[in-house]
């Protein structure tokens, strides 16, 4: 009898931030030799052992970023299937709590209107992101 082994998928749970500023969005572009190089992110990364999402997402930026956030609102977690990995993005709306920022990843960073997010060539999960982030502004107003 040949037995088939189905190993469960690798999960890795990325919490990432929709970080607002006078009105803009700040959008990352990824480096050119990382996964998805030189598409467009929100800042953020994967999770170190024990840590929240929320502990998780603001040491990522002020790794990646030199920056401290503060969390406004927890947006709809979204996933990515690679095959081998199955991403889930769990994105937070965030205020600047500090404002010098120091890109130690990203190959730049944009601050964009947020009707002009979608001009960007972003992560396929990002785009759930930013339509969940739309349903969020309208709700707000
Ligand atoms: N931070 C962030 N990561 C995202 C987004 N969309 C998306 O698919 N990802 C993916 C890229 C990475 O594979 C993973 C985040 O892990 P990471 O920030 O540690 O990046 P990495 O290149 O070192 O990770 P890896 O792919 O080499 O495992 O999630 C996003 O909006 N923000």
């Amino acid at each position: 009898m040949i037995e088939v082994l189905v190993s469960e998928k690798l999960v890795v749970r990325v919490p990432c931030a929709v970080i607002e500023h006078n009105g803009k969005v700040l959008a990352g572009q990824r480096s050119a030799a990382l996964s998805f190089p030189l598409q467009w992110e929100f800042p953020g990364g994967k999770l170190e052992k024990g840590e929240t999402d929320e502990e998780g997402l603001v040491r990522e930026i002020r790794e990646e970023l030199n920056v401290e956030i503060e969390i406004i609102h927890k947006l709809p977690v979204t996933t990515k299937d690679q095959g081998w990995r199955e991403i889930v993005l769990v994105p937070f709306v965030c205020q600047l709590a500090t404002l010098d920022i120091t890109l130690t990843e990203h190959e730049q960073i944009l601050w964009l209107d947020p009707e002009d997010l979608p001009s960007l060539d972003w992560t396929e999960a990002d785009l759930s992101v930013i339509q969940d982030y739309y349903d969020y502004l309208s709700v707000k107003k």
